[in-house]
């Protein structure tokens, strides 16, 4: 313990080991971006932002402003470096959501050009490992039983799902709340804040304007939820094209009749929002159905029925009794580590059981700007070397 874990990293890290001429204390570990050392760790004050940098150019050592929140504890992590502007930081002992962190280089900027000593800005941001942490997106035509199987989905699991809060234009119904169902907003508000590229998607539904904050997506990945998002059609089809790797779903009525029957008897709107409700249903459902754009299709005619087969979809379901296809499991990894990286994978040894796990890069892609969601992880078969398909 104390001492820097050994690292076998390819050439992109050129000349590393832990040779650096740097006393590491704690549980610091290193990482050389060109004339810059990264010592990420050390004590776990909660008053450091858990990096301090070394600049072999002056001989100084510059306490960065980071953004972003640190991760809990440095103690038993190790790291390695992407590329020039990334630095994964794989956190052993720790659970899933918790293990997997970037040091975003790229964000780097010197403050003030006058003062001897720069404070530059790095920023961390969480990995999220899995499938299971994908985001959800529901669509269906209005009526359809979106928000009620929403709503049971977050109050049998209140921990585990948070809700997308969308902006609108529209005028809050009697039982919303802003900021609960919606950002209620003006069109020229909305619009602005579209133009400042606030907004992850959006679109005109109803004569409306209704769209996601890249914010939204934010603050349910940071509470460490699984984001749902309630959007339209047109919405989930930005979404696909977006880097958000997400679940798409479209719900269906059973019938178009008992689709009106539904949003009349729900009541809030009115006779002229029904009806153009219903003529863009019938597009939706169109839509809805083409191929390509959803990954399941639930039929709502039976609410309970349909509300299993949700699970069924996220893997959550009781009545089933094969395991979700990317459990969660709790990332367990001894701090006895290294890591090597080779092309798309950085593979962890783990320790004198010589168990290795690879982490694939290449599933990188995804989160919101700045975020990176669902990267795979999968043992490596001792005997054949092949991967085992088990999934952490
Ligand atoms: N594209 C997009 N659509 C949204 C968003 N929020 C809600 N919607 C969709 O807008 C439509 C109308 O929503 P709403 O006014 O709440 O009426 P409801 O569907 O009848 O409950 C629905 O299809 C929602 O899925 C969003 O942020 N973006
Ligand atoms: N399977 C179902 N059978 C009958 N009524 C339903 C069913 N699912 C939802 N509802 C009702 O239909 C109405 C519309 O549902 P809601 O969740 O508001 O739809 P959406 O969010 O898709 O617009 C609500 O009054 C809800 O209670």
């Amino acid at each position: 313990m104390g001492e820097a874990p050994a690292f076998y990293v390819d050439d992109m890290q050129g000349s590393f080991s832990n040779g650096f001429d740097l006393k590491l204390t704690g549980f610091e570990t290193a990482i050389a971006v060109g004339n810059k050392t990264y010592v990420i760790g050390g004590n776990d004050d909660p008053t450091s932002n858990g990096v301090r940098i070394f600049d072999k150019s002056t001989g100084e050592w510059v306490i960065p402003t980071v953004l972003g929140t640190k991760p809990k504890a440095l103690e038993g992590h190790l790291c390695v470096l992407l590329n020039q502007d990334k630095i994964l930081i794989i956190k052993s002992n720790s659970n899933s959501n918790e293990s997997v962190w970037f040091l975003e280089v790229d964000t780097l900027f010197i403050q003030d050009q006058k003062k001897k000593f720069d404070t530059e800005v790095v920023a961390w941001s969480k990995g999220v490992i899995g499938d299971a942490e994908r985001p959800i997106v529901i669509s269906g035509p209005s009526g359809v039983g979106k928000g009620t199987l929403i709503n049971l989905l977050m109050k049998e699991f209140p921990t585990k799902f948070g809700f997308s809060v969308s902006h609108t234009t529209r005028a809050p119904r009697e039982k919303e709340q802003n900021r609960v169902h919606y950002h209620f907003t003006k069109r020229s508000v909305m619009e602005e804040e579209i133009k400042a590229g606030k907004f992850l998607e959006f679109a005109a539904v109803h004569g409306n304007l209704y769209g996601t904050s890249i914010e939204a997506v934010d603050v349910v990945a940071d509470a460490g939820k699984r984001c749902i998002l309630d959007i339209d059609v047109q919405g989930a089809r930005s979404v696909r094209d977006s880097s958000l790797e997400a679940i798409f779903i479209f719900v269906c009525p059973p019938s178009f009749e008992e689709l009106e029957k539904r949003l009349r008897a729900r009541g809030t709107e009115t006779e002229e929002q029904i009806q153009k409700r219903l003529r863009n249903a019938k597009a939706e459902l169109e839509q809805g159905n083409s191929p390509g754009l959803f990954d399941h299709i639930l039929v709502n005619n039976d609410l309970e029925a349909c509300y299993e087969q949700l699970k069924n979809i996220l893997g959550i379901s009781e009545s089933m009794n094969i395991p979700p296809k990317t459990p969660n499991k709790a990332f367990d990894l001894s701090v006895d580590l290294s890591l090597s990286k080779i092309n798309e994978n950085i593979l962890i040894n783990c320790g004198p059981a010589e168990q290795r796990v690879v982490l694939d890069l290449s599933s990188m892609k995804g989160g919101a700007p700045a975020r990176t969601r669902g990267l795979n992880m999968y043992a490596l078969d001792p005997i054949t070397d092949g991967a085992n398909g088990c999934y952490f």
